[in-house]
């Protein structure tokens, strides 16, 4: 029903609801994610729903208290109904807000926003807000670009760790050679330094950086902390030469769906700065998608007028989302899980034919498409598709954002948010079980049949 009024009322973004909890909830809590998705502005909660504990005073059945904690990140206002009917022996006004207040205080979504260093804390304000995503190759950077980036301590401490288990892999006596290619202002050339001391280790250490602004920052940081064991080479690393050939090949050109900063086809340029048993920090990274139903993304996509605006991928904190597809795979094995690895990046590449210059003739090799099967448990609107990246920097060290894994190999890092690829076509509506996604929302590079475009300013809350 909801669905039809919004269709019939075209998206339109005043139209909002309340939900009314006098009946039972649906004890399947999956059936309700679905309001999530939507612009939920006010619960109708009246004092029926309540019941009493032990000592009398009015609490919810656990189902709705759920429900409540889950809905308060998106703060809604509760109209209290009834409280004055004296159903519980210790009701009354304030026994019932209280309650209510005390849910809001332990929705674990609330927790987070209000704990310093979460990702949540981070993203406060940039919540559901559609940002272009960054395209560091085409555009130099501002400082303050980098400035952001180098507040995530949790990213240069992996790639630190990374680097430190790399540089154990060699022995002592060894003269390593390590280049960090698109270095920005230095911070992981920072990094490695402490690394090396760390494990004990030498190396010559080569930072190569396009950005003319950033540079600069390199030029006095090599000044004032690194001297001369750093070499500074200005210059785009798929055309430059370098002094030395490297043991091991630093980057962080990472996007929110891995390669969407175009970090395979920069790399493709600098393996020439390999030694041939060279390794590259990261190691490989992969994509991963899920179907993803937010009116609310799909309102902001459209709104800015643009005719391109549902042809291109957004990175979205998001909060009013409800991922459709269901949490396992189906035994039968014809779907796979909620979230999926559509393509995955190497580096070095081993099977790589290369011009006498050591360039690959052609970018065919980093085309990718990918056709996945989700299991849609319950019906509901399909708007675009969820965007993630993992990377594996070195062994078992890597970087991820999937929903799932984020916070087993890289808690709180706050570099990047997931991509909405909003769909162009109207909204899908899935009114049966198993639905898979439709033939042509499949490939990701090819314009003509799948409605977004990589186009790529901001990978995070910056
Ligand atoms: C995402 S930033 C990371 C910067 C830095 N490593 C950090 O972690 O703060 C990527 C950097 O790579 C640089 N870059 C991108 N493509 C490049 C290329 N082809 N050659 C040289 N530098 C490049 C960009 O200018 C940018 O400074």
């Amino acid at each position: 029903m909801w669905d039809v009024i919004r269709s019939m009322c075209d998206y339109n973004p005043r139209l909002t609801l309340t939900l009314d909890l006098t009946p039972a909830l649906p004890t399947t809590l999956g059936v309700l994610s679905k309001w999530a998705a939507e612009s939920v502005r006010h619960v109708f909660l009246p004092s029926s729903t309540f019941i009493a504990n032990t000592k009398g005073y009015p609490v919810l059945p656990k189902p709705t208290q759920q429900f409540i904690r889950d809905s308060m990140i998106h703060q809604p206002t509760i109209i209290l109904a009834g409280v004055g009917e004296g159903h519980h022996s210790r009701g009354g006004e304030a026994a019932y807000t209280q309650y209510v207040r005390h849910l809001e205080k332990t929705s674990p979504a609330v927790q987070a926003v209000k704990k310093e260093g979460t990702v949540e804390n981070f993203a406060k304000g940039y919540q559901d807000y559609l940002q272009a995503p960054l395209q560091p190759l085409m555009d130099n950077l501002p400082s303050i670009t980098y400035q952001t980036f180098e507040q995530d301590p949790v990213k240069y401490a992996l790639y630190e760790e990374a680097m430190y288990r790399a540089f154990l892999d060699h022995s002592a006596g060894e003269n390593l050679v390590v280049c960090v290619a698109g270095a920005g202002r230095g911070p992981l050339v920072a990094r490695c330094f402490k690394a090396l001391n760390r494990a004990q280790r030498e190396a010559t250490v080569m930072a190569v950086e396009k950005n003319s602004n950033a540079f600069v920052t390199l030029q006095e940081r090599k000044h004032r902390e690194w001297g001369d064991s750093v070499y500074l080479i200005f210059g785009d690393m798929r055309v430059i030469d370098v002094p030395l050939k490297a043991d091991i090949l630093v980057s962080e050109l990472l996007g929110s769906f891995g390669d969407n900063e175009l970090s395979p086809e920069c790399l493709d340029g600098a393996m020439r700065f390999l030694k041939l048993n060279g390794i590259s920090i990261p190691s490989s990274y992969t994509a991963h998608l899920a179907p993803l139903s937010s009116s609310k993304l799909y309102n902001e996509a459209r709104s800015t007028k643009n005719e391109k605006s549902l042809e291109t991928p957004y990175v979205v904190m998001f909060q009013a989302v409800n991922i459709l597809s269901g949490t396992k795979a189906t035994i039968d094995g014809r779907c796979g899980p909620q979230v999926q690895e559509c393509w995955e990046f190497e580096h070095p590449r081993r099977d790589a034919v290369l011009d006498a210059r050591g360039l690959p003739f052609t970018n065919s090799h980093n085309a990718r498409s990918a056709t996945m099967r989700f299991y849609i448990p319950h019906a509901g609107t399909l708007h675009g598709l969820a965007g993630y990246f993992e990377a594996v920097l070195y062994g078992n060290v890597g970087l991820s954002i999937h929903p799932h894994r984020k916070d087993q190999v890289s808690k709180d890092m706050l570099s990047w948010f997931p991509l909405f690829f909003p769909f162009k076509v109207t909204p899908i509506p899935f009114m049966r079980l198993k639905t898979a996604l439709p033939d042509e929302n499949r490939a990701y590079r090819n314009p003509s049949t799948f409605p977004v475009t990589p186009s790529c300013k901001s990978r995070s809350g910056g």
